[in-house]
């Protein structure tokens, strides 16, 4: 089983989290993009989306569901996203594809967070992946030195706009075993729109696409 038919796998059995008549929390990435495809199955029995990226509302708005502005609604039923990197305690590295700020703000409205993977995103430690931190263009440096002073390596990421008109710092060689306090940390630096951390807000819900199946947890 490749990569992606795990992705795919994930992505679907996410379906049975969406109840009839309600607006879904869409994610961003190769494996929402599968859950996407999934819900176009139930697009006549939910009202639409809100989704946290410019590419998620495309391709949802290119299959004929309605994608609402989150201050539209009060709360969301379920968040579907997928993950970077996941710890033992659902403590999540996400950003990888430059969405992280708009994902939290999705996940912070929704009651339930569930988390799409394939097996290679689970870890004990997180930190392999690097950390992608969004930051206003001017603060740049200086939070680059901030974060080299909580003892990480950060890295530019040459090229990305963000869809907020922000840019990315990838922080290399962090060992993270306190999420929670270094997500506070990071998001504590002046200039730092969010960091890619997602501690105090986990995951509710884990399904990873594995070769013997969708595992839940
Ligand atoms: O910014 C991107 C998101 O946090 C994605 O959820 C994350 O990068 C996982 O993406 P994929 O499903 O493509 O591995």
């Amino acid at each position: 089983m490749t990569q992606d038919e795990m992705k795919k796998a994930a992505g679907w059995a996410a379906l049975e989290y969406v109840t009839k008549g309600s607006i879904v929390g869409v994610g961003t990435g190769s494996t929402v993009n599968h859950f996407i495809d999934a819900l176009e199955t139930m697009k006549e029995q939910i009202k639409g989306a809100v989704s946290s990226s410019v590419a998620s509302t495309e391709r949802l708005e290119k299959i004929g569901i309605p994608v609402f502005d989150a201050n539209e609604v009060a709360s969301l039923d379920i968040y579907v996203d997928g993950a970077d990197e996941i710890n033992p305690n659902n403590e999540m590295i996400k950003g990888g594809g430059a969405a992280l700020t708009r994902e939290k703000i999705v996940a912070a409205i929704s009651e339930k967070f569930i988390c799409i993977i394939d097996d290679s995103k689970k870890v004990d430690v997180m930190g392999q992946f690097p950390l992608p931190v969004e930051v206003i263009p001017m603060a740049r440096s200086y939070v680059a030195r901030e974060l080299v002073k909580l003892g990480g390596d950060p890295c530019y990421r040459e090229g990305c706009i963000t869809d907020n008109g922000n840019v990315i710092l990838d922080v290399h060689n962090l060992q993270i075993t306190n999420a929670k306090e270094l997500e506070d940390k990071i998001n504590a630096i002046a200039g730092v729109v969010t960091v890619g951390l997602f501690a105090n807000r986990g995951a509710d819900v884990v399904l990873e696409g594995t070769a013997n199946g969708v595992v839940k947890s």
